[in-house]
């Protein structure tokens, strides 16, 4: 979804289409966009880089002793919100944060992710590809406007209408997201009933994490206007599936896919084997960023094509790990667990290296488990040398101070923040009581 405007196109298309304020982007450590609105008469200053704001009224930025920072917009990500049309539109530009000094802000998840990058440059290959699968619920709201649990429909996976009464505000979802420069792949009722899956072509790193945030905008958006609520939270209601945000990923070398080798009897490439060692060996360090929240441990349970153990196949879907079946420039890995709370630049920043970890160092990659892993017991996945994802948010920070790649990934502010902020929001959790031990225990004891 880049584009490549130069400064006087954009004045020509801020005159033409009568763009009357600029959004300018960027997301926090826990994954929340963030804008600060200027009048479009503030362009220039806007893209010479030179707009400030306070830093430290942003959650695991700065302190107030240096809470000046600066928004550098990337020119690439110029687009205009397609429902702000009529008397003055609206625009956006994603944007990187810098210190005073004119350094990138290590706080700053979009610049980290640059930085990790920037390792795998030096290894000689040109993009780390990301086509994520972002699934969310439909709910009803109240008569306040409020959002409910209520589904909105009866659907089934790839069902269609007069069931699938969520179709109509899917599809315009869809036109939202084409108008916005989106290249929809697939868009189609998942498995559990009020939830949807719309998937949008493979990018760069950087462009498909700035993707992911403007989709969330938009689907929340467009929900709004058909009197629904749009939830990308991990599992909203006990007993049905929950919505993942599946990463596809390859590296590339030029045109060429280094995931993919012909010579090879599954296609795949040494480079891909040891990439998916690395993945395997900091699955357990990494899962804190990519499952953000205490709600992320209720969707990693088995029976819901959502993974709870260590392994990868080529088939099935209860591995962390599927090697989809396509072949050639398609080559990709595609990892399960993430989901759709996680800030996805960090995640990406935290997969990409423990991938390269397991390059640099040649990990090897175990055997495949194409068998069901929910219908195995434990005896039996030890036998097979599979171990188990974190099952809770304090198990996987645990693992997540023991893993110094998956640290280097966030580098030591965001690793302080977040590892600070998620032990609060665990230590929150841990003192509620929640309705099921009320219903086990207030009568039996
Ligand atoms: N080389 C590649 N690198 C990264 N992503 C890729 C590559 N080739 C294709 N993709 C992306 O992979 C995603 C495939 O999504 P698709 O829904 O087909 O996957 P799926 O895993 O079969 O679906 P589901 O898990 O919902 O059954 C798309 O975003 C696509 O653009
Ligand atoms: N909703 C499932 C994934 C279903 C699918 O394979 O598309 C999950 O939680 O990951
Ligand atoms: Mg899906
Ligand atoms: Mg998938």
């Amino acid at each position: 979804m880049k584009n490549n405007y130069t400064r006087e196109d954009l004045k020509r298309i801020v005159e033409n289409e009568n763009v009357r304020y600029i959004r300018l982007q960027f997301t926090d450590i826990l994954g929340t966009i963030k804008n600060v609105e200027v009048p479009v008469s503030q362009l220039d200053k806007a893209l010479d880089g030179e707009m400030m704001f306070d830093g430290s009224s942003i959650e695991g930025f700065v302190r107030i002793e240096e809470s000046d920072m600066y928004l550098k917009p990337d020119i690439n990500t110029w687009s205009i919100f397609p429902w702000t049309a009529g008397k003055g539109k609206v625009a956006r530009l994603i944007c990187d944060i810098y210190t005073v000094e004119g350094e990138p802000f290590e706080g700053d998840p979009r610049s980290n992710l640059k930085r990790v990058l920037k390792e795998m440059e030096e290894m000689g290959y040109t993009s780390f590809n990301l086509g994520p699968e972002p699934e969310f619920f439909l709910f009803k709201l109240d008569e306040n406007g409020h959002p409910t649990r209520e589904l909105n429909d009866q659907g089934g996976y790839f069902d269609l209408a007069p069931t699938d009464l969520g179709e109509n505000c899917r599809r315009d979802i869809v036109l939202e997201l084409e108008d916005m420069g989106f290249e929809i792949e697939a868009s189609h009722h998942e498995v559990a009933q009020g939830q949807h899956e719309i998937d949008f072509k493979y990018e760069d790193a950087i462009s498909a994490c700035d993707n992911i945030q403007t989709f969330k905008l938009i689907v929340k958006t467009v929900a709004r206007k058909h009197n629904l609520h749009a939830t990308f939270m991990p599992k909203p209601l006990y007993g049905i599936n929950g919505s993942g945000m599946h990463f596809n990923v390859s590296l590339f070398r030029g045109e060429e896919n280094a995931f993919y080798d012909e010579n090879d009897s599954f296609g795949l490439s040494g480079e891909m084997r040891h990439f998916m060692g690395g993945l395997l060996k900091h699955a357990r360090g990494f899962t804190a960023v990519c499952n953000p929240i205490v709600n992320s441990y209720k969707r990693l349970v088995p029976g819901y094509e959502a993974p709870s153990y260590i392994a990868w196949s080529g088939k099935n879907r209860s591995p962390l790990l599927r090697i989809p079946s396509s072949r050639k420039m398609s080559t990709r890995a595609e990892i399960r667990s993430v989901d759709p709370a996680a800030n996805p630049y960090l995640a990406l920043a935290v997969i990409l290296k423990a991938g390269l970890d397991g390059i640099k160092n040649k990990i090897d990659l175990p055997e495949p488990v194409n068998v069901n892993l929910y219908e195995m017991t434990r005896d039996e996945r030890e036998a097979l040398g599979v171990n188990d994802l974190p099952s809770t948010l304090y198990t996987a920070l645990k693992a997540l101070s023991e893993d110094e790649v998956v640290q280097d990934a966030l580098g030591p502010h965001i690793m302080r923040q977040f590892h600070s902020n998620k032990s609060v929001e665990w230590d929150m959790y841990r003192a509620q009581v929640s309705e099921w031990e009320v219903d086990q225990y207030l009568n039996q004891y």
